[in-house]
């Protein structure tokens, strides 16, 4: 058996593209159409070792489900070879694999005998799967009138308990609730113990940084990079705010950043580094407001991605058109479902703040190391203070961007203890 599970080389995908439909079957008869090559894949290449979790991460359209897709056998590709060695189970794009018209039971039998078993060791996986799926009655009706959750529950239950040497899973997990993603990931953990090998794509950086060993990187059908998930995620998000140069990818140069300098020198406010919220609810009376924020990493880079462990800053600076006497400054981060996790301000903090006129202007930095576990989170800011007596709201920024925190250590809950753990043998 060879050290690797799967071994892409040189792939390129080409789509034709017309401009009518017709004209496709106008090529077809002989004539001459007008017809643009559109890469999907430009000669990518990248291993994956047996035992290994490889994520495939990239922006929309950066071609990770085609790469999928030929790994799996569903698309052939225009150039270049991939090789498999092992069982694959793939949990591919809704529908793949599953006949709609079939029930949830007929629809395991299908993939079962397609994955080569009979129809015997179908039966004694059967409860697993079932099990697994926890959808019920439902199991016996045709699979299109499930919801796409339900759909998904159902897919990944029998990708996952035939038996796979290799599990390929494209971005499908988001589309269950939080508790069957929860169960998912359990499962790709007792896959992983098992040495077997998984290859998965997802926009979920934190699960990205929590279960890949390594990642490749998609940009516009090219690998820009591959490395450690850490060094990845990070990249991956300055390709989403355009801090890489799209030429180094077409010379094959290692990722170079752009910005990064200015970034260091001259601490620019750089909100444009950051996954703001466009639909960012916000209030107060406008005496005080945040003209401007951005959080930066321990490296001083601008960005919404801070690595567990590692000393951050929120700074946020705020402008005045009427006088305060205590203003307060404040951030919160929340989860996703909206609970506030953390969070501290200039009085909790017994900051003086010295009293502010109209057209003074301030600049807050909050330092602090990041406790959080691995995932994705939202920030708040928040000025408030006296106003003329009363305590007053003058700006707060709910849920304004997003904070990715990565980490390759679990812990358990929300927090890292960061304990300091002995062990010691004898009576
Ligand atoms: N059947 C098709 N015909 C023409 N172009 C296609 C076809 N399928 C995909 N493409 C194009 O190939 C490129 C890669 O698509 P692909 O679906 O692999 O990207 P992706 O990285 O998985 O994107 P996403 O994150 O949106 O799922 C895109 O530009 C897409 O528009």
């Amino acid at each position: 058996m060879s050290e690797f599970a799967i071994r892409v080389k040189n792939l390129t995908k080409i789509y034709k593209l017309y401009k009518k439909p017709s004209d496709r079957l106008k090529e077809v008869l002989g004539f001459k159409v007008d017809v643009q090559d559109h890469y999907a894949l430009k000669n990518v290449s990248f291993d994956v070792k047996r035992g290994e979790t490889v994520g495939i991460i990239g922006t929309n359209g950066s071609g990770k489900s085609t790469i999928l897709k030929i790994i799996t056998g569903v698309l052939n590709p225009t150039q270049g070879e991939v090789t498999v060695d092992g069982r694959v189970s793939a949990l591919l794009e809704l529908g793949a694999g599953f006949n709609m018209e079939y029930s949830g039971m007929e629809n395991i039998y299908l993939n079962g005998t397609m994955m080569g078993f009979s129809k015997e060791e179908i039966d004694a996986k059967l409860q697993d799967i079932l099990e697994f799926a926890d959808i019920g009655d439902f199991v016996y009706q045709p699979v299109k009138s499930y919801s796409s959750g339900m759909f998904v529950r159902l897919a990944f239950a029998v990708a996952i308990n035939i038996d796979p040497e290799i599990l390929v899973v494209d971005e499908a997990l988001s589309v269950g609730d939080v508790f069957f993603q929860a169960k998912c990931y359990r499962k790709f953990e007792e896959f992983k113990e098992q040495g077997r090998t998984i290859l998965f794509v997802s926009h979920d950086l934190s699960s990205i940084g929590k279960y890949c060993d390594r990642v490749v990187l998609l940009n516009k059908g090219s690998k820009l990079a591959e490395g450690g998930a850490k060094e990845m995620v990070n990249l991956y998000r300055r390709v989403l705010v355009n801090q890489v140069e799209d030429s180094m990818q077409e010379t094959g140069e290692q990722s170079r950043e752009t910005g990064k300098k200015d970034r260091q020198t001259e601490k620019k406010w750089q909100k444009e580094y950051l996954h703001l919220n466009p639909q960012v609810l916000e209030y107060g009376n406008g005496i005080a407001s945040i003209a401007d924020f951005c959080i930066y990493d321990h490296e001083g880079r601008a960005g919404g991605t801070i690595e567990k462990g590692e000393e951050f800053q929120v700074m946020m600076k705020v402008r005045y058109q009427g006088d305060v006497s205590e203003p307060v400054y404040a951030f919160t981060i929340k989860d996703l479902k909206g609970t506030e996790i953390a969070g501290t301000n200039t009085m909790y903090e017994k900051v003086p703040v010295q009293p502010q006129k109209s057209g003074d202007e301030q600049t807050i930095t909050f330092t602090q190391r990041m406790p959080l576990e691995a995932g994705e989170y939202m920030l708040c800011l928040g000025c408030t203070g006296y106003y003329k007596g009363d305590f007053t709201v003058f700006h707060r920024l709910y849920d304004v961007c997003s904070l990715t925190v990565i980490s390759d250590k679990k812990a358990v809950g929300y927090f890292d203890l960061f304990s300091d753990v002995t062990v010691t043998s004898g009576r």
